[in-house]
């Protein structure tokens, strides 16, 4: 899978201070202005083929809970839209708020959502593997989600339900068998993309994004259980709750965000 225990482990509570990257001229979270955006005609649809039974385990990484897949075979993979080559599925993870107000990353025309899910794929066609394609410009796509409140999620709820298992950082639950397609809006074909970068430390430059302009609907009380889980280990006196891991939005720096719809 894609998140490699050591470097996670290395990587400091980057939520207390926003961490500037030394000249980053295309860091990740920012505002999508609709009137800013250009639409690209030449956008292609997005294809995804994802395979539940590459479902492997959920990891508290003391950031968020990842659901990590097998990523050493074309089993679960995306290509299309604005990618040239085709990009392995390694994980999916969510970042949220304290309370419905805030959570997502991203925004559109500055509108908060309560979260928001990224699937995080990587160049199987350039890169034998994931580490080295986490810090090349056309390394990496992540498929971004918002989130709002509303209706109970029906697929979201298996994994709802496996999370008191991961409360703690460092914990680690197999969790199989789950097809992320079900946590994708019904057109996935309405979205902006954008070059960025992860959002947790090592930040690198690496990341074609593409932002759903459709959110999907998960209910009050399955966000309720996001918030159940801690940034903490067992081990640590002061449990603190997993809120607001998301990272403050960077400068634009003249990029442009497409879009492949009018
Ligand atoms: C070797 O260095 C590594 C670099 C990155 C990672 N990952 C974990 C990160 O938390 C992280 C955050 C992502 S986000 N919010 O979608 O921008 S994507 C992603 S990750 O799975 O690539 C692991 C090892
Ligand atoms: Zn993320």
């Amino acid at each position: 899978a894609c998140s490699s225990r050591v470097v996670l482990s290395q990587m400091h509570p980057m939520w207390q201070e926003p961490l500037e990257v030394p000249g980053g001229e295309r860091q990740s979270p920012i505002d999508i202005s609709m009137r800013k955006s250009i639409f690209d005609p030449n956008l292609k649809p997005l294809v995804t083929q994802y395979d539940p039974r590459t479902c492997q385990q959920i990891w508290n990484n003391g950031y968020s809970f990842l659901v990590e897949y097998d990523d050493t075979t074309d089993k679960s993979t995306l290509r299309g839209g604005p990618l040239e080559d085709q990009f392995r599925l390694c994980q999916f993870h969510f970042h949220w708020g304290e309370n419905n107000s805030w959570g997502s990353e991203h925004t559109v025309d500055r509108q908060l959502y309560p979260a928001e899910l990224h699937l995080v794929h990587w160049n199987a066609d350039k890169y034998a593997l994931f580490e080295e394609a986490v810090v090349e410009e056309n390394g990496l796509a992540v498929i971004g989600v918002f989130l709002k409140v509303g209706k109970t999620h029906e697929g979201l709820q298996k994994l709802v339900d496996a999370l008191p298992a991961v409360r703690h950082k460092d914990s680690v639950v197999e969790f199989t068998k789950f097809d992320p397609s079900c946590l994708l809006p019904e057109s996935i074909n309405e979205y902006w993309t954008y070059a960025g970068s992860l959002t947790t430390p090592p930040l690198t430059e690496a990341v074609t994004w593409i932002i759903m302009k459709q959110p999907i609907e998960v209910s009050h009380d399955q966000l309720a259980v996001f918030r159940s889980l801690l940034f903490t280990s067992a081990e640590e006196e002061a449990q603190k709750s997993m809120v607001n891991n998301f990272r403050v939005q960077q400068p634009l720096k003249g990029r442009t965000v497409r879009s492949s719809f009018t």
